[in-house]
């Protein structure tokens, strides 16, 4: 089964809500763990126990695991064992970029079936070009798994790098963030049979996507194109909001949130998880 008919069962049958696996020093502090490997394989798997049955999807951020070296690889593989045994779908949030014999390594890590780290997908970077993660975005279309190309990041000093003009070849005008659309797109439209597609995007929820010279009201795009969507919570984006965000984007949508459902901590997460995930619904209809 593809990535993205994966991802559409899950907006079925569990909606688009994804909850970040972020174990911050603080939010260790605050939930009476220790900041060591140890620390962040309870939260994780904490995290992985409330979001199951509650939400779709998961997305632990590989930062806060690497931290602690290979004890923190250690934890991470468990709770990525976790998440995936509880049926929940795992985005790992590594941005791994290179030249394409590097970065195919990479994607080996995390996407091939029965690899310690194996997810259901990752989160890579094209600043060496969309063409550099060809070979990864093959191998994720012979194992079901996704990749997520930063376009349009939620962090305001990206934009001037983002929104910078393509100098040159078929994508010559358009801004960096939209060439990387329409690139990941392409890859898609080889797969037409597939209602979502293997290929997504991180763009922001935080940012206006016109100042990227990206209009949400165009017409829906076919395969759709998942969108992982942070910025929702500590960094100020409302659910209620994402439609009009998002626009034709909207039904690729993958509402993601670490540290303004993280908070709640351990023992409010599951009735903080079941309260956006109820929002998440009412908002996408
Ligand atoms: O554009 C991006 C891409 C990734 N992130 C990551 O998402 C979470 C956001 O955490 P919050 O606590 O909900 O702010 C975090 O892991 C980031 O590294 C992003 O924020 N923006």
């Amino acid at each position: 089964m593809s990535f993205g008919d994966r991802l559409a069962a899950v907006f079925a049958g569990r909606g688009r809500l994804c909850v970040g696996i972020d174990p911050h020093a603080h939010l260790l502090d605050a939930w009476g763990l220790s900041d060591s490997a140890d620390g962040v394989r309870a939260f994780g798997l904490a995290v992985v126990e409330a979001a199951a049955g509650r939400a779709g999807i998961v997305k632990p951020q590989v930062a806060f695991f690497e931290r602690f070296g290979s004890a923190g690889y250690a934890a991470l593989e468990e709770v990525l064992a976790a998440a995936r045994a509880a049926g929940l779908l795992v985005i790992a949030d590594a941005k791994r970029g290179d030249i394409g014999t590097s970065v195919t390594a990479y994607a080996e890590a995390w996407l091939t079936p029965g690899s310690p780290l194996e997810a259901d997908a990752m989160t890579v970077a094209a600043f060496q070009g969309v063409g550099s993660i060809a070979e990864p975005l093959r191998l994720g279309e012979q194992h079901g798994k996704g990749l997520f190309v930063l376009a349009a990041t939620s962090n305001p000093e990206a934009a001037a790098i983002q929104q910078a003009v393509v100098a040159s070849g078929e994508r010559a005008g358009l801004t960096v963030a939209r060439a990387i659309i329409e690139d990941v797109h392409s890859f898609n439209q080889a797969q037409p049979e597939h209602a979502l597609g293997t290929a997504g995007l991180v763009l922001g929820a935080t940012v206006d996507l016109a100042d990227y010279g990206i209009d949400v009201a165009t017409a829906p795009r076919t395969p759709v194109l998942p969108v992982l969507a942070p910025g929702f919570g500590h960094q100020g984006a409302l659910v209620a909001d994402a439609p009009r965000i998002f626009g034709s984007y909207a039904p690729g949508v993958i509402v993601s949130e670490s540290r303004g459902l993280l908070n709640a901590g351990p023992s409010g997460l599951a009735d903080a998880i079941d309260r956006r995930a109820e929002e998440v619904r009412a908002s996408h209809g």
